[in-house]
């Protein structure tokens, strides 16, 4: 079986880490580099997998996930260039960071695919976009795509695209929270108990998810379908135009998308 390794072992990589072997990866074929011994050893003992240097799961891999920050990805990329060859895989999943800046720091024939995966991997929901490289297959593309299919849906953009994907489904897992925090602490202040807001609050969220991806239906029209004339919705949604929150979600989104463009900078 060909080896994978997954180099940055924090939320997301310990997320397509979960989803590969959920999805029925011997574990034998994994490898982890973590630069934290003691993250590492709760890997191990969690998952049984085998922890190696960065330089050893660049050796032994055919496909190596880089998943660290933006900021940290030169040095692992100078720490693993010597032991790569051409014909293995290299998958980032760092924000911002593009194919050609990691293939001018690789050896000529080493494939790079940019992939931009969220958190709800974790739970096999995620949302994943893909985009090759410049020495890119479609082999490589199909398999970095069965890679992230591990943890949810997979979606194949040009790479010109990615930075927006950042903004909406990379980042997007954080609006969603943050607009159900901001619901549960509405309900408190109009009198809940904070348990009961929370079970209201989710399930309302999982059964509006279900419902978009269900019944295909615009969310307009979904949206409309709640506005009774003269009633509840139509007030609270006055109110939420008032507030410019469409205009608020589309700034959050350009400050996202900017960031990404920024951090392969590496400021
Ligand atoms: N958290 C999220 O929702 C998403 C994150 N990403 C991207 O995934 C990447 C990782 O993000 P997180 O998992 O949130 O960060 P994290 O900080 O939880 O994990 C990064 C891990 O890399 C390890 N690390 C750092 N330098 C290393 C080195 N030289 N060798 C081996 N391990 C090293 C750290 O010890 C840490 O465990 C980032 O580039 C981020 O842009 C992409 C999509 C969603
Ligand atoms: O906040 C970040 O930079 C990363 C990328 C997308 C989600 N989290």
């Amino acid at each position: 079986m060909p080896q994978t390794a997954i180099i940055g072992a924090g939320v997301m990589g310990e997320a397509l880490l979960s989803g590969l072997v959920r999805a029925g990866r011997r574990v034998d074929d994994l490898m982890v580099g973590e630069k934290r011994a003691d993250r590492a050893k709760e890997l191990e003992e969690r998952y049984g997998v085998t922890v190696v240097s960065n330089a050893e799961a660049a050796r032994k891999a055919d496909t190596i996930a880089l998943v660290v920050k933006p900021q940290d990805m030169n040095d692992v990329l100078e720490e693993i260039a010597p032991e790569l060859r051409p014909g293995q895989l290299l998958v980032s999943i760092a924000a911002g960071i593009t194919t050609s800046y990691i293939e001018s720091r690789v050896p000529d024939g080493v494939a790079v695919v940019r992939v931009m995966p969220n958190t709800p991997a974790l739970v096999d929901e995620g949302m994943t976009a893909i985009a090759p490289g410049s020495h890119c297959d479609d082999s490589h593309l199909a398999e970095a795509e069965g890679l992230m299919g591990s943890t949810g849906r997979v979606l194949r953009v040009p790479e010109r695209q990615m930075d927006a994907v950042t903004a909406i489904s990379g980042s997007g897992p954080a609006y969603i929270f943050f607009v159900v925090e901001s619901m549960i602490e509405a309900g408190v202040h109009l009198g809940l108990p904070r348990a009961t807001a929370t079970d209201l609050v989710i399930q309302t969220v999982v059964g509006s998810a279900k419902m978009l991806r269900e019944t295909g239906t615009h969310p307009v029209v979904l949206r409309e379908q709640v506005t009774s004339p003269g009633g509840t919705t139509a007030a609270a949604l006055r109110e939420l135009e008032t507030h410019r929150v469409r205009a608020a979600f589309l700034a959050a989104m350009e400050a996202a998308r900017d960031r990404s463009r920024a951090l392969a900078e590496g400021t």
